[in-house]
């Protein structure tokens, strides 16, 4: 019988310990079991790396998975910069980053995302690589102020854009699918992005700003 095409690619590339191990604290604390799908993670190192990222920003932490990721992708010199709602999430991601060899360059904040992007913009911050994957609701507020703190040439990722379907369904009006939907428009036209968006997965939507 033939593989899933997820079947195929799993057994190619399988999670090291680390990353299992996040999986395995995410559930054993109740957490809710979110983190970024294995290929898609390994995309984030990907596209780190070819993109000689070295301030990457990431808003929505959980237990440290994309985190792991973009890290892994980072120049020798490059930073992290995450932003979490609760502090027991980032304490968790922290100590994960720290065992993966990369906790002098994670730098966690710790509250609503928006607060923090604010901050960041008048600390005149910039980054090179985004990574969007907190609450829905703010997914439109996130896109303006990465693009807003990107260096030309940076890269943007916005996970969970299809909402496990409910972006695709007319009849859906609440606000998360409204604001992704207003969120994956300006991905698509905004005249300053390059974009695309895989169409399979939970839509996962990719830019380059010019
Ligand atoms: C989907 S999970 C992140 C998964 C993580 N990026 C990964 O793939 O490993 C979303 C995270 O966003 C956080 N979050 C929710 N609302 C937030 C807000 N307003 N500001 C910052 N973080 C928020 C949640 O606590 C949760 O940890
Ligand atoms: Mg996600």
């Amino acid at each position: 019988m033939n593989l899933t095409p997820d079947e195929y690619v799993n057994q190619l590339f399988q999670e090291d310990e680390l990353l299992l191990k996040v999986k395995e604290a995410i559930r054993s604390n109740g957490m809710p079991e979110v983190s970024v799908a294995a290929a898609y993670g390994r995309l984030l190192t990907f596209l780190a790396k070819t993109s000689k990222a070295e301030a990457a920003l990431e808003i929505g932490v959980l237990g440290g998975y994309s985190g792991i990721c973009i890290a892994r992708g980072l120049r020798e010199n490059g930073t992290l910069t995450s932003l979490e709602l609760k502090g027991e999430y980032a304490a968790m991601a922290r100590g994960h980053l720290e065992e993966g060899g990369f906790g002098e360059k994670v730098e966690y904040r710790i509250g609503p995302a928006a607060d923090s992007l604010e901050q960041l913009e008048q600390e005149g911050r910039t980054f090179d690589f985004f990574f969007i994957d907190a609450d829905k609701e703010n997914y439109p507020v996130y896109l303006d102020y990465a693009i807003k703190l990107a260096r030309p040439g940076a890269v943007i990722v916005g996970d969970n854009c299809f909402l496990r379907g409910r972006t695709l369904n007319p009849d859906k009006q609440g606000p998360a699918v409204l604001a992704v939907r207003r969120f994956n428009e300006q991905m698509a036209s905004d005249p300053r992005l390059v974009t695309t968006m895989l169409p399979d997965y939970d839509g996962l939507v990719l830019a380059w700003v010019k």
